[in-house]
């Protein structure tokens, strides 16, 4: 029953942390059927299997162990995948441990070697031949995390596994995932962001389950999947059919709310407010609502903005700021993300990223106020939406700028459309990972900060931090920060194979 049994033979008897009550009846059940013994009492045992979403730090803090040697932790998942397989697996892969901090100093490095790991940490932002994709290079930066030292990253983790190996068009689940994918849009639309994003995990889950799912136990052996989704999805297997989508489709709130949610400026609120309001359509709202500056501009240009743009035009776009940025000051990298740098053929808008080539601290406002200015001048920017400044608290500790102007651009070619442009300037020690969350996809994203949250640590635009320590949602203790150079740099934090941007298109 047990094949792998060199390594998983080393459990016998198990015990489980806060899984919750129908798990935990589908798991015992399984465990029977593997042959494991399941005790009460975490205490007198190596092996605890507890729940997804909870943490090293607070697990061990749960166990007080008698016999002061910390519990093996096995995430739930080991046996989920067990289940699925229908063969005991190897627990090694699934093992929870307190996350290292890989990068900084060792006391055996040499003082040379952390020199040159500082320079690099700084000049790899400045160099201007620093391709992305030179990864031997990189491999110079940053130690690698030794093998074993953390259980390698799989299981749950979207963020894991390249986009082309988890694609919605052909995956077994897709009919499963497309209506999920709607009902998430529209609790969107209505306002509810918990409801969507518990579908969007679900989501997750099936893109990278590799079989069809056809049975209850498997959809409840889903990771992130609770009672009423379940329900759903095994509707969806049983009925091809999902009656609460066709209610939502059908409701008349929901689509006017949709027809309002693309305009540019307007939030679920501002939407909702619209609706109960009596109005129904963009005229009504051109003629009777109360219109922010920037609700106007959304709504002039409704049909541009909700027009994809070319990747050749996306190209053209960026040629132009570069050039005119390169006429302000020839010192600043510049990139652009989103959907752009996934290589996707088409984009919602044009998101650009820049910051000072030579790494050092800079005022950006000297910068972006005559970069606005130029392309006012040459007619390319027609419209400002915002411009803002937001202080971080930067790596350095101390207080940081990231600069973010949305505007509206068109090429002068006629019959272009308006489009929506971001410029972001951000600190050069905040590139990498800036440069990362504004590559997305949003959703890779999300699986990553999660990641984070895993190891103990917290990953945002602005930084990567290990050691944080949580009490559920809220942060007790923020944690350190990390030098991270490079996007492989925080990958390799995180145990992470390296993916390029196209892979990151979940
Ligand atoms: N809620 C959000 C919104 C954005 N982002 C990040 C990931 C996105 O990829 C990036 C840019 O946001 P966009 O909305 O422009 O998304 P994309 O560029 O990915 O797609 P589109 O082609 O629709 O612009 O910012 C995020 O992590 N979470
Ligand atoms: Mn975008």
């Amino acid at each position: 029953m047990t094949d792998d049994s060199s390594s998983s033979s080393n459990v016998k008897t198990l015990s489980f942390l806060r899984v919750g009550k129908r798990r935990l009846e589908i798991f015992q059940k399984a465990c029977l059927k593997f042959g494991l013994t399941v005790v009460d009492h975490t205490t007198q045992n190596a092996f605890v299997l507890i729940d997804d979403e909870l943490d090293f730090v607070s697990a061990s803090k749960t166990v007080k162990s008698s016999t002061n040697s910390t519990p093996i932790f096995i995430r739930t998942q080991w046996l989920s995948d067990s289940i699925k397989q229908n063969r005991l697996l190897s627990y090694q892969s699934y093992v929870l441990q307190a996350a290292p901090c890989p990068i900084l100093p060792s006391a055996t490095e040499t003082s040379e070697r952390i020199h040159f790991k500082r320079e690099r940490a700084i000049s790899s932002s400045a160099s201007d031949t620093d391709d992305e994709s030179n990864s031997k290079k990189r491999q110079l930066d940053i130690q690698p995390i030794q093998p074993g030292e953390l259980p390698r990253t799989t299981g749950i983790w979207l963020c894991s596994e390249a986009s082309s190996s988890t694609p919605v068009v052909g995956n077994p689940n897709e009919k499963i995932i497309e209506k999920l994918r709607e009902m998430s849009r529209l609790y969107l639309i209505t306002n509810d962001k918990g409801r969507s994003i518990a579908y969007e995990k679900a989501i997750e889950a099936l893109k990278r389950c590799t079989h069809p799912i056809r049975t209850y136990e498997e959809i409840k052996a889903l990771p992130y999947v609770k009672q009423s989704l379940a329900d759903k999805i095994w509707e969806i297997i049983r009925t091809n059919n999902l009656v609460k989508l066709s209610a939502f489709q059908s409701r008349n709130d929901v689509s006017t709310l949709a027809l309002f949610a693309g305009v540019w400026g307007a939030g679920t609120e501002t939407t909702k407010q619209w609706f109960a309001q009596g109005f129904r359509t963009l005229d009504d709202l051109r003629m009777r609502a109360r219109l922010t500056r920037m609700q106007q501009i959304g709504l002039k240009y409704y049909d541009d903005f909700n027009t994809r743009i070319p990747r050749e035009e996306v190209t053209r776009i960026e040629t132009i700021v570069k050039e005119a940025a390169n006429e302000v000051t020839p010192d600043l990298k510049i990139e652009t993300c989103g959907s752009y740098r996934r290589l996707k053929a088409t984009c919602g808008d044009i998101d650009i990223l820049m910051t000072f080539k030579d790494g050092k601290r800079h005022v950006h406002e000297t910068v972006l106020a005559p970069l606005i200015d130029k392309l006012k001048q040459i007619g390319f920017l027609t419209h400002d939406l915002i411009n803002h400044s937001e202080a971080s608290a930067s790596t350095s500790g101390s207080t940081s700028e990231q600069l973010t102007y949305f505007g509206v651009c068109r090429l002068s070619d006629p019959g272009s459309l308006h489009r929506r442009i971001d410029l972001i300037f951000v600190p050069a020690n905040e590139w990498a990972c800036s440069l990362l969350y504004f590559t997305g996809s949003a959703t890779f994203n999300r699986s990553m900060r999660r990641l984070a949250r895993r190891l103990s640590m917290s990953l945002s635009q602005h930084g990567l931090y290990h050691g944080v320590v949580r009490k559920g949602v809220e942060k007790i203790n923020t944690g350190q920060p990390l030098v991270t150079p490079t996007e492989e740099s925080i990958f390799q934090y995180l145990n992470l194979p390296y993916r390029p941007p196209e892979d990151r298109d979940h």
